[in-house]
């Protein structure tokens, strides 16, 4: 089964919640918080979750806030993660086709719910493909 992690902050906290009901028994979600809609401060919850993501303990990982970008930023500080803010599915197509992105940031007070898991559903089922993005792709990491 596909190990994803999942985090957010108080303003994610509902869709986290929801996410976690919806693909229950689809995929093993480890969850790294945060636990209530109590306000709180997202890096303190998004950096274990990428830990495990740059570790490979998870395979993929979905980050949600307000407006997707605090987690994203907070993400992509990890070497080897590689997180896209997205708030239609062909963003998140493309995300892992070209870029090979391992986590999504998802805008919970921008999008509906049913949308979140549209995105999300594209993320996890689009594979990377390769070629020309290979190099691309390893450069990012590399400044
Ligand atoms: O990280 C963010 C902004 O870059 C998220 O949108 C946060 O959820 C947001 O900043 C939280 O805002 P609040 O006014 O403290 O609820």
């Amino acid at each position: 089964m596909k190990k994803l992690a999942i985090a957010c902050d108080h303003a994610g906290y509902e869709y986290k919640e929801k996410l976690k009901e919806h693909f229950c028994g689809r995929f093993e979600i480890q969850d790294f918080g945060t636990d209530s809609a109590e306000s709180v401060d997202y890096p303190d919850f998004v950096h274990p979750a990428a830990n495990s993501v740059e570790t490979g303990d998870n395979e993929l990982g979905i980050l949600i806030c307000g407006s997707g970008n605090g987690v994203q930023m907070s993400a992509n500080k990890h070497k080897d993660v590689r997180c896209a803010l997205c708030w239609m599915p062909e963003l998140a197509e493309l995300s892992r086709q070209h870029n090979n992105a391992n986590m999504i940031a998802i805008p919970a007070r921008f999008i509906a719910f049913e949308l979140a898991v549209e995105i999300i559903e594209k993320f996890i089922s689009t594979e990377f493909e390769g070629g020309r993005h290979a190099g691309r792709v390893a450069k990012i990491a590399s400044c």
